[in-house]
C-alpha cells in the first residue's frame, strides 16, 4: 500500500508568524492519525496545506500519489474543515444528493446521512438546523463521496454524544476498510480512543510521533498522589524517582521514574500519608509534557 498523505519539511509563515516550521509527516493508507497540539499550534494550517487549500512556503506536500488539489478535484478526500457556510435555504436530502452528484463513485445519499444521523431531518432547511446538526451534515457531506482519506478539523465540535458516537463508528468502519483517516482534535480521549498514531504539534514543529503507548512513555514513569499534613516541596524533591513535585494546599502529586521505591520512602519518611494513588501517565499530562505550553 502506498502512503495516504506525504509532508515533507512543510513550513507556512503568515508575515511574521511561522505557523509550521518544516513539518515532515507520512501517514499510510489505512492509518487513523490524531494531529494533536495546543491552540495556535498549526494543526489546521497542517491540515489545509495536506489538502491544497493553502500552499506551503517551502516543503512539499502529496495526498495519494498526487499533488493534493488534484487527489481532492478527483474525489478521493473527504473534508471536514473546522468552519464552513452550508446554503442555508436547500433541504438536507438535497443538498446530500448535490454534493453526491460531484463525485464519480459515491454512496448513496441516503447511506451517507444515515452514518451521519441526519435521515430524520432530511426534509429539513439548512438555515434553520442547529449548531451540532449542521456538523453532522457536514460529516455527510465529506463522506458522501465515499473518499479514500478523510481529513476531519475538529470534527466532533457541538456534537452530542449519540453525534460524535454516530461519526466515530463511521470513520472506524472506513479505517477497517483500509481507508485512512487524519483528525485534529482537542478531545484527548478521542485521539485516545480512536487514533492508532498520534502527531503532537507544538509551535509549528511536531514534538511526538507515534502510538499513543509509544507518546505516554516518552513522557514515562507514574504519577503518585496523596495527602500530606505538612509538605515541603524540598524534601520531597530529593524522595528517591521523584521527577516533579506539585503541592497545592495538602494535596501532592509527585511525577516519579519509580514509583515501587518513592511510595516506600515516603511512607517511611511521613507517617501521616493518607489518600494514596498511584496513576500511570495519561496522555493529558504526556501532552502538557510535551508541549510545554508552547502554542
Ligand atoms: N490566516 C491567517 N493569518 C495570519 N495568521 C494566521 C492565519 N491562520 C493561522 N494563523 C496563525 O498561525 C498559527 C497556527 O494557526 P493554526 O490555526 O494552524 O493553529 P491550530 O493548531 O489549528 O489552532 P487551534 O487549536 O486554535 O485551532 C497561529 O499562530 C495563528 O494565529
Amino acid at each position: 500500500m502506498g502512503n495516504a498523505l506525504e509532508l515533507r519539511a512543510v513550513t507556512k509563515t503568515y508575515g511574521p508568524v511561522k505557523a509550521l516550521g518544516g513539518v515532515d509527516l507520512v501517514v499510510g493508507e489505512g492509518e487513523t492519525v490524531a494531529v494533536l497540539g495546543p491552540n495556535g499550534a498549526g494543526k489546521s494550517t497542517l491540515l489545509s496545506i495536506a489538502l491544497g487549500l493553502r500552499a506551503p512556503a517551502s516543503g512539499t506536500a502529496r495526498v495519494l500519489g498526487r499533488a493534493p488539489l488534484e487527489a481532492l478535484r478527483a474525489g478521493r478526500v473527504g473534508v471536514l474543515p473546522q468552519e464552513s457556510g452550508l446554503l442555508d435555504d436547500v433541504r438536507v436530502g438535497e443538498l446530500v444528493a448535490a454534493v453526491a452528484g460531484m463525485y464519480p463513485d459515491p454512496l448513496t445519499p441516503e447511506l451517507a446521512m444515515r452514518a451521519a444521523g441526519i435521515e430524520p431531518i432530511a426534509a429539513r432547511r439548512v438555515g434553520q438546523l442547529s449548531g451540532g446538526q449542521r456538523q453532522r451534515v457536514r460529516f455527510a457531506l465529506c463522506v458522501v463521496g465515499d473518499p479514500d482519506l478523510l481529513v476531519l478539523d475538529e470534527p466532533t465540535v457541538g456534537l452530542d454524544v449519540e453525534g460524535r458516537r454516530a461519526l466515530w463508528h463511521e470513520v472506524r468502519a472506513r479505517t477497517a476498510r483500509g481507508r485512512t483517516a487524519v483528525f485534529a482534535t482537542h478531545y484527548l480521549t478521542e485521539a485516545d480512543d480512536y487514533a492508532d498514531r498520534v502527531v503532537l504539534l507544538a509551535g509549528g514543529e511536531v514534538v511526538a510521533d507515534g502510538s499513543v503507548a509509544t507518546v505516554k512513555s516518552l513522557v514515562g514513569g507514574s504519577e503518585v498522589r496523596c495527602v500530606l499534613g505538612a509538605a515541603d516541596p524540598a524534601e520531597l524533591e530529593i524522595l528517591p524517582g521523584v521527577r516533579q513535585v506539585s503541592v497545592e494546599g495538602r494535596a501532592v502529586s509527585l511525577r516519579t521514574n519509580d514509583s515501587d521505591a518513592t511510595l516506600r520512602a515516603l511512607f517511611a519518611r511521613y507517617d501521616d500519608v493518607s489518600d494514596v494513588r498511584v496513576e500511570s501517565t495519561d496522555l493529558e499530562s504526556a501532552f502538557v509534557s510535551l508541549t510545554g505550553g508552547r502554542g
